[in-house]
């Protein structure tokens, strides 16, 4: 391999360590001095520039509008009528629907992040579109702040990589960096953003890549929509995302598996109680059927999935300030 794509694997590492892992093998001064030299290189010699440098991060200028993405797979939001359902309605219907015991059933249970979802396309290996949710079906073309997000790598870690695959996640704001950001706005007499998710979404949202690139945003991944390729997905939910963070893209640490009713209490229980200590905002948990072929089976009541509920908290009594 060139001596340039070398030093290019060496800092795609170096960021996946940091953002990824948060366990840096190098100092960050270590690291800056091989991003420079990179930038060097690529000064001197333009057209040696790929789509996958590590320095291709920020977009050049700011966008006029955002075009709109048609989404093939429809992006559901577990926020509808049977969302935030009860556990024993959630599991009597899959019961009846498919005549097997909840008890036998394993689910794979995460935490709801409390961001935006987004949908990440990698075409034989590279980032090339991203989108908002939007209604489910159409949302906004936000590659060029995607591609900001230091945690969301520009290039899967694989040597064979799929023709295409579509990773769907949630981006967030953790608390620690929306309370330095609105401290910053409000130093600046600039408006302040009510809470995290608003505060992502209106990064996300920015016209221009380089005010995107200051914001604090994190992504992780809970599922994939577009999959195209010679070989075939893991048959469960929970295989299907430690494939992804094998492909070096970031998964949620509180993501575990279930069985039965009493294991899933436990795992809400569990995660209410971590919730103070989290840093970033959830408002729940996220319990689907593991097995997609399950999955399948049960398909949707309407819009919203007979597989998944989102099993909310109640809502936080509201500060006083
Ligand atoms: C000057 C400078 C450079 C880099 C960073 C943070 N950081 C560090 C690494 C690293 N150590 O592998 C990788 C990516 C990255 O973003 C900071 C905070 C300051």
């Amino acid at each position: 391999m060139e001596q340039i794509e070398q030093l290019r694997q060496t800092l795609r590492q170096y960021e996946y360590e940091y953002h990824v892992l948060d366990n840096p093998s190098v100092p960050d001064a270590e690291y800056d001095r091989l991003m420079n030299e990179l930038k060097n290189i690529e000064w001197q010699h333009p057209e040696l520039i790929t789509l996958d440098s590590p320095t291709q991060r920020v977009g050049a200028k700011p966008l006029a509008g955002f075009a709109q993405v048609i989404h093939k797979i429809p992006m559901l939001s577990l926020d509808n009528a049977f969302g935030d359902d009860d556990l024993d309605g959630f599991l009597r219907r899959i019961e009846s629907y498919i005549h097997v015991s909840s008890s036998q059933l394993t689910f794979c249970c995460e935490p709801k992040l409390d961001g935006l979802a987004v949908s990440i396309l990698y075409e034989n290996g590279l980032l090339t579109r991203a989108a908002t949710r939007g209604d489910g079906t159409t949302g906004e073309d936000i590659t060029a702040n995607i591609r900001t997000i230091r945690n969301i790598p520009l290039k899967l870690n694989t040597l064979n990589p799929p023709a295409r695959l579509e990773v769907r996640g949630e981006v967030f704001m953790p608390q620690v960096g929306f309370n330095e950001l609105n401290e910053k706005a409000l130093a600046k007499g600039e408006k302040t953003f009510a809470n995290p998710r608003n505060a992502a979404a209106g990064s996300l949202r920015q016209l221009d890549p380089k005010i995107t690139r200051q914001r604090p945003l994190i992504f992780n991944a809970y599922g994939i929509g577009v999959y195209e390729s010679d070989d075939e997905l893991p048959n469960t939910q929970f295989e299907r995302l430690q494939w992804l963070k094998s492909l070096g893209i970031p998964v949620n640490d509180e993501i575990c598996l279930a069985q039965g009713r009493t294991a899933l209490l436990a795992y809400y229980t569990d995660i209410q109680t971590k919730r103070p200590t989290l840093g970033y905002d959830i408002d729940g948990t996220v319990l689907k059927v593991n097995d997609i072929a399950l999955q399948e089976q049960l398909g949707f009541i309407s819009r919203s999935p007979r597989w998944a509920i989102a099993y909310k908290f109640p809502a936080q009594e509201q500060m006083t300030i």
